[in-house]
C-alpha cells in the first residue's frame, strides 16, 4: 500500500507549482501539493521582489544624485545598513504572503519533504511513498556556478540570494555575468555608490539580440558602471579579504581587487535530485524533459502523464511564464486524458535597470533572416518629454511583416521601456495590423509619443 495516493502530486510550490495547484483544484480536491525547500517562492524570497526593492533605493540615490542639473541641490549619503535592512522587511513581507496562502492550503493536500521518482507515477517524498497518477514538475531553478570560478573562488562568491543578506554595501564588487541578473545588480548597486566592475564572456547584455540595441544599452550602461560584456580576465583568488582579477583593458593587463564577487553566469533547472531517469520522460542532452510547450506534457509520458512548469522546464525563466505554464499543466493534470492547448501570451522579458530594457514578442534574432522584415525605430535623445525630464538616452526597434502586416516583436532600452513593452505585448495580443497600431493615441508630451514614432516608421 502505498503511504499516499492521489490524483494529482504538485512537486514544488513556487510560482508555478502554486498556478498548477490552483488551477487543478478548481476541477478536483485530490491534489497533492509537494515542497522540501524553505517556501516562499524564488519570486518572493530571493528573486523580482528584493531585487526590485534594492532597485527602488537605487532609483531614490541616482536622482537624489542628479538633482543639482535641475536646479534642485541635495547632499546624498546612503546609508547601507538601511537600504538591506529595507530590502530584507520588504522581502519578508512578501514571503510572509506567500507562506499565508500555503498554509490555508488544507494539511491532506501538502506534504513536505524532496520528491524524488521511484517509477512512472510513483514517487519517493523524504521516505515516504506517494502513488499519483498524474504528476506535474515544478520545482525551479537555481544557480549555474562554472567550475573555473568555484575553483578561483575556493567557493567564496555570492549567488543573486546571497547580496540580499548583506548587512551593508560592499566597497567594491565584482559581478560575473552581464545577463539580466548581472546588469540589474550591477546598475542598482553603482547607483547605490559601490565601486562595480561587471565582467561578462559572450557580449551579451541582459536579452537583447539586436545589435543597434545592444550597442546603446552597453554605452548607457558604462556612464553607471564598469561594464566588459565579453571581457579577457583571469581570476587569481582570495588573499585575505580582497579577490584579485588580472583583467586586460585599454593599455594592457592590470590587476584589480574586490571585496566581494557575485556569480550570476545564468540559471538552470532544479532536476537533478528528481531521479528522472526512474520517470519514463523522454529527455534531452541535459537532462530536461521534453515536453509540447502548449500542453505541457512530457513526452514519453502518455501512460503516467506528467507535466511541467515553469523555470523547471528550461525555457523563458521569468514569473509570468511560470504562471501560466503552472495553470496549463494543472489544468490539463486535472482533465487528463482531455487535454487543452494553453492561449500562451505574447512573451516579454524586461531587465529593471535605469532606464529599464525590454523585450516583447519575437527577439531580433528570431526575425532578422526574414526577407518581409520592417523596422522601425525611435531615438529617445531628442524626444521632447524625455529631455525635459533629463532622461533622454536609448532606442525603440519594433519589427513587423510586411507580408502580414503584422507586428513582430520589439527590443528597446529607454525611458519607461517596461510600460512600452506592455502597450505592444497588448497589441501583439490583440493580433491587430500594423496601419491599426499605427492609430495608437498619444497625448503629448508622454514618451508614448517615442513608441508611436517607432510605429509610424515601421518599413523595410
Ligand atoms: C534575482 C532574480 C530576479 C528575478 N526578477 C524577475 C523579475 O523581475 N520578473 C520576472 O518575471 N521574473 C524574475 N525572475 C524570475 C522568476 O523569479 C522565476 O522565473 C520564477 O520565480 C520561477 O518560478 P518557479 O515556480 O518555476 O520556481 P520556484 O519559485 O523556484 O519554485 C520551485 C519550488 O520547487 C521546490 N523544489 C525543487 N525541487 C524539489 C523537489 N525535488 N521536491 C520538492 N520540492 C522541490 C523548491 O524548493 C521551490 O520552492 C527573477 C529571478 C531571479 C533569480
Ligand atoms: N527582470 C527579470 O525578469 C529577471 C531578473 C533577474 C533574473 N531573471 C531570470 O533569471 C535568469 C538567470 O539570470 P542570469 O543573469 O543569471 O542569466 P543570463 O543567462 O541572463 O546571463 C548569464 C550571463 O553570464 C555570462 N557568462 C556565462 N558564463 C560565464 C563565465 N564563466 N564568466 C563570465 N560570464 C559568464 C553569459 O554570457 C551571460 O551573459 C534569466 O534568464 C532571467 O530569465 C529575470
Amino acid at each position: 500500500m502505498p503511504d499516499v495516493s492521489c490524483k494529482i502530486a504538485v512537486i514544488g510550490a513556487g510560482t508555478a507549482g502554486l498556478a498548477a495547484f490552483r488551477s487543478a483544484r478548481e476541477l478536483t480536491d485530490d491534489v497533492l501539493l509537494i515542497e522540501s525547500g524553505p517556501l516562499g517562492t524564488t519570486c518572493a524570497r530571493e528573486g523580482c521582489m528584493p531585487s526590485k526593492a534594492l532597485i527602488a533605493s537605487a532609483k531614490v540615490a541616482a536622482t537624489a544624485r542628479g538633482g543639482e542639473s535641475f536646479g534642485v541641490k541635495t547632499s546624498v549619503k546612503v546609508d547601507g545598513p538601511a537600504v538591506m535592512k529595507r530590502v530584507r522587511r520588504l522581502r519578508d513581507h512578501f514571503v510572509d504572503g506567500v507562506i499565508e496562502g500555503y498554509r490555508a492550503i488544507p494539511e491532506a493536500q501538502r506534504l513536505r519533504g524532496r520528491a524524488k521518482f521511484l517509477a512512472p507515477g510513483i514517487l519517493d517524498v523524504g521516505g515516504r511513498r506517494v502513488e499519483a497518477e498524474r504528476i506535474v514538475i515544478a520545482t525551479g531553478s537555481e544557480a549555474v556556478i562554472p567550475g573555473d570560478i568555484a575553483e578561483a573562488t575556493g567557493g567564496r562568491f555570492m549567488t543573486v540570494g546571497d547580496i540580499f543578506e548583506l548587512h551593508g554595501l560592499p566597497e567594491r564588487l565584482l559581478i560575473l555575468g552581464s545577463g539580466v541578473i548581472g546588469c540589474e545588480i550591477a546598475d542598482s548597486m553603482a547607483s547605490l555608490g559601490v565601486e562595480v566592475s561587471c565582467l561578462s564572456k559572450g557580449g551579451d547584455i541582459s536579452f537583447l539580440s539586436d545589435p543597434l540595441v545592444k550597442s546603446a544599452a552597453e554605452t548607457i550602461l558604462k556612464g553607471h558602471f564598469r561594464l566588459l560584456p565579453d571581457a579577457e580576465f583571469e581570476l587569481l583568488g582570495w588573499e585575505g579579504d580582497v579577490f584579485s582579477v588580472k583583467l586586460a583593458e585599454g593599455d594592457g593587463p592590470q590587476t584589480e581587487g574586490f571585496d566581494a564577487v557575485l556569480v550570476a553566469t545564468g540559471r538552470k533547472p532544479s532536476l537533478n535530485d528528481l531521479n528522472l531517469e526512474k520517470a519514463g520522460l523522454e529527455l534531452d542532452d541535459q537532462g530536461t524533459p521534453q515536453f509540447d510547450e502548449l500542453t505541457r506534457l512530457c513526452r514519453g509520458s502518455e501512460d503516467k502523464p506528467v507535466f511541467i512548469a515553469g523555470d523547471a522546464d528550461a525555457e523563458t525563466m521569468v514569473l509570468p511564464r511560470a504562471n501560466w505554464t503552472g495553470e496549463a499543466a494543472g489544468r490539463n493534470a486535472a482533465n487528463w486524458p482531455s487535454v487543452g492547448k494553453a492561449d500562451a501570451p505574447p512573451t516579454m522579458g524586461i531587465c529593471f535597470t535605469e532606464p529599464s530594457m525590454a523585450q516583447v514578442g519575437k527577439r531580433f534574432s528570431e526575425v532578422e533572416d526574414r526577407d518581409d522584415l520592417l523596422i522601425g525605430c525611435a531615438d529617445f535623445s531628442d524626444q521632447g518629454r524625455a529631455i525635459c525630464e533629463g532622461r533622454n538616452e536609448g532606442i525603440l526597434r519594433i519589427y513587423g511583416s510586411a507580408k502580414d502586416q503584422k507586428i513582430l516583436g520589439a527590443e528597446m532600452i529607454g525611458p519607461d521601456a517596461e510600460h512600452h513593452a506592455h502597450i505592444l505585448a497588448l497589441m501583439l495580443r490583440q493580433e491587430i495590423t500594423i496601419s491599426e497600431a499605427q492609430e495608437m493615441p498619444a497625448y503629448h508630451p508622454v514618451t508614448e509619443e517615442g513608441l508611436r514614432t517607432a510605429l509610424r516608421n515601421l518599413s523595410d
